[in-house]
């Protein structure tokens, strides 16, 4: 009974975000935040579907899932989305108005109606993710959900195994690629930085359609990530941006070539000889300031936003929102010479207005699969904690 782990990071979007979405550059990186995802066969036909981050617990008939005929372009994703069995799965799934849920089933079974092959509709399967990331914050919890279930399909279907005759580098454009189209159904119209980057990991300078490239000495850059705990969907401050970016366009096309800048200019700071750590920090900082500047005149701030710069800039820190906006997470840059005093000070400040803060690492590794020796119940991948599967050895990741 085949059974497997699959795990990808959230992300931190360094400068960028919105901008990314008309074809400029942003800068991102991985989390040490992830998601972790269990996929195994069953004897009964079922799809059973456990998402609890969601409180989502499903079972379907596997045979009552719509199944896609073969398409051009085989085994990467077709060109379009396919509107219609989207419309199909959102009448099956019928999860009515709760969208968090239901996105995700969808996302799950719409990559399921292509991938599944005649040997898994012959059996079923159980599916089970969990993730130490904030839903809907701003780190990229819908791209690592939609890596863990582009990997969790692609493996259990046999399409990352040796006989499909893909290298490595294929395998991870192939999962890139399907966890793309699992975005599109919950964001509706994404960049491709999230999934690229959970499934790539690292930190990287990415523009829609064209080759990533890695952003030199970025590891050894501190943050502090602050949860506002302010929901906000992605779909929703996209669609905003887009509506002011189309009744102003002379006014929003500078703003997004500034923020273009704003990537280039973090890409000459770190390559730029001559150029000290102190005087390197500073100056990313005063990008973060800018860039979050531009954001907030694009309408994606929100007051608790605000709040953690006005809290963090009286300790001399700057910090700038991250993802989408409209509440979820900001990022403050932790200079060398920030005492560990004055970051307990400013998460003490931060923590007291009913924020959540986080210090993590970024740029560590991205999508991996790990091949279970023992199939394992719903039940006991659910009692794991967080720690088991950063302990568990052997993860083979997509480098
Ligand atoms: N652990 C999870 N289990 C199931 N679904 C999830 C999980 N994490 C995210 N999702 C799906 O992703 C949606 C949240 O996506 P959204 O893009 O709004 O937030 P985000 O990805 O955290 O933020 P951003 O896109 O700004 O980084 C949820 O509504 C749900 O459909
Ligand atoms: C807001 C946005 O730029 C980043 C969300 O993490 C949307 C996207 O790139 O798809
Ligand atoms: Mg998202």
């Amino acid at each position: 009974m085949p059974s497997y782990f699959t795990s990808s990071p959230g992300k931190v979007i360094l400068f960028g975000e919105h901008a990314v979405v008309y074809g400029k550059v942003a800068t991102a990186g991985s989390l040490g935040l992830r998601s972790y995802a269990l996929i195994q066969t069953r004897e009964d036909k079922k799809i059973e579907v456990n998402l609890p981050d969601v409180q989502l617990a499903r079972s379907w008939n596997i045979n009552d899932v719509p199944r896609q005929a073969r398409w051009e372009g085989y085994p990467y994703p077709p060109q379009s989305m396919n509107a219609e069995l989207l419309d199909q799965l959102t009448k099956f799934v019928d999860l009515g108005s709760q969208t968090n849920r239901s996105q995700a089933a969808i996302a799950l079974l719409y990559l399921h109606s292509f991938l599944t092959t005649d040997e898994t509709v012959a059996q079923g399967y159980d599916f089970v993710v969990r993730s130490n990331l904030p839903v809907g914050a701003g780190l990229g919890s819908s791209a690592s959900y939609s890596v863990c279930v582009a990997t969790a399909l692609l493996q259990l279907n046999g399409y990352l195994s040796a006989g499909m005759g893909l290298d490595v580098a294929a395998q991870r454009d192939l999962v890139n690629q399907w966890a793309f189209q699992a975005e599109k159904v919950i964001h509706g119209n994404p960049s491709g930085i999230d999934n690229t980057v959970s499934t790539l990991g690292g930190a990287v300078m990415f523009k829609k359609g064209e080759k990533i490239e890695p952003l030199p000495g970025f590891q050894s850059l501190r943050f502090l990530l602050t949860n506002t705990r302010v929901p906000r969907e992605t779909q929703v401050q996209v669609a905003n941006v887009r509506k002011l970016h189309d009744k102003f366009p002379t006014v929003v096309n500078p703003m997004l070539d500034a923020i273009n800048e704003i990537s280039n200019s973090c890409k000459t700071i770190f390559s730029q000889d001559g150029l000290d750590r102190t005087q390197l920090l500073s100056r990313f900082g005063e990008l973060v300031d800018v860039n979050h500047g531009l954001l907030s005149a694009l309408g994606v701030s929100h007051p608790s936003l605000e709040k953690v710069r006005e809290i963090s800039s009286k300790l001399g820190l700057k910090s700038k929102l991250t993802g989408a906006g409209g509440g979820g997470c900001a990022l403050t840059l932790i200079r060398d010479d920030v005492t560990s005093e004055t970051v307990a000070v400013v998460k003490q400040l931060l923590e007291a207005e009913g924020f959540q803060c986080m210090e993590t690492s970024v740029g560590g590794p991205g999508a991996g699969i790990l091949t279970l020796t023992h199939p394992t119940t719903i039940a006991e991948f659910l009692a794991h904690d967080k720690a088991y599967f950063e302990a568990t050895q052997n993860w083979v990741y997509f480098v």
